[in-house]
């Protein structure tokens, strides 16, 4: 759900990325709220201060870094600390500087995986989900009616250059042959340490080794609970503020919201441009993609208008652009 308090304070965050994928963590001192909890170094923005300028202000001030370069990551509001926040989060891949804490706490690089051994402030599992998906999302065309060998060439090709996340999408086929299909994918999309999301029955995970589940709006609003665990992905499908809130609802990783422009795909839909996702979006505490006729090009449209990136049949496939 959105914080609905109109009061809400503005927090710039910046999380700090080192040559080995460690981030930077600092411990909330005794005397502030949440005191004791680990977080990622950042503060409150002044009266008319840009959020950016924000974010170089206190990293200079708390661990006495300058220079930051990085992207956005992801902005929402939440009210699970000790006051109703909107954070501004940035990842920050190269600055100047050693980082080290300036104001007294304690601050530590920490590796991914050891991160359940600190006590982070609640609401940080949102820019974990936002650090841990990349800013590409491939969803499949059909193999049905295609070109088999054709279609797993490209497979090869989109994986071969990086792609990271997939969604097997083939709504004609059977929930047997689309097993079997689930099984090659997932083996081929392994070796390339990429991840494969389904859209069928959960335990179709289980079976085929599959590392989540990506559903349709209309599931999701069927759906009363999250149906994986928190070790495997769970994503939704949404196409407005309602439908997201129904993906928040059934605790859902991350969505899509589509379309945002016009789609091959599904060519009656009016598309809602990109202040329509933004606004659908809105400060949801959950990543999202911007879906729906995109490409590689409108990367960094997504992200200035708080998308995690881009998903995308035909502007991700290799040679659909062209077919
Ligand atoms: N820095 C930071 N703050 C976070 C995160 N998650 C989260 O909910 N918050 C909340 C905790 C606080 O309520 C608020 C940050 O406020 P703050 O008190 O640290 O801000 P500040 O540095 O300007 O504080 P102050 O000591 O000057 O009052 O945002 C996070 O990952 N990093």
């Amino acid at each position: 759900m959105t914080v609905d308090v109109d009061d809400v304070l503005d927090i710039a965050v910046g999380v700090l990325v080192d040559a080995e994928g460690r981030l930077l963590i600092a411990q909330r001192r005794p005397d502030t709220p949440g005191a004791g909890f680990w977080e990622f170094p950042g503060g409150k923005r002044e009266d008319g201060e840009a959020i950016f300028d924000c974010l170089g202000r206190e990293l200079a001030e708390e661990i006495g870094v300058t220079d930051l370069r990085g992207a956005p990551l992801i902005r929402f509001a939440h009210d699970r600390g000790p006051r109703p926040v909107r954070l501004h989060v940035w990842r920050i891949d190269g600055w100047t500087g050693e980082p080290g804490g300036r104001e007294g706490q304690t601050v530590r690089w920490i590796a991914r995986d050891a991160l359940d051994e600190v006590e982070l402030l609640p609401a940080t599992d949102v820019i974990l989900a936002a650090l841990a998906l990349p800013r590409r999302y491939l969803i499949t065309p059909r193999l049905s009616g295609a070109d088999r060998k054709a279609w797993f060439g490209a497979l090869e090709e989109a994986l071969g250059r990086g792609t990271r996340l997939l969604r097997l999408r083939d709504p004609d086929l059977s929930d047997a042959r689309y097993a079997r299909l689930a099984e090659v994918v997932v083996e081929q999309a392994h070796r390339h340490g990429a991840a494969v999301l389904l859209d069928r029955d959960a335990d179709m995970v289980e079976t085929v080794g599959a590392d989540g589940l990506h559903w349709s709006a209309e599931r999701i609003a069927a759906a009363r609970r999250r149906p994986l665990p928190r070790e495997r992905w769970f994503a939704a499908s949404a196409h407005d503020a309602r439908e997201l809130d129904a993906a928040i609802a059934v605790d859902a990783d991350f969505a899509t919201v589509s379309p945002v422009a016009v789609t091959a795909s599904h060519p009656k839909a009016g598309p809602l441009g990109w202040p329509g996702f933004e606004s659908q979006r809105d400060d949801r505490a959950l990543p999202v993609y911007a879906l729906g006729g995109l490409e590689v090009a409108d990367e960094s449209d997504a992200l200035a208008h708080n998308a995690q990136g881009i998903a995308a049949i035909r502007g991700l496939w290799p040679g659909a652009a062209d077919a």
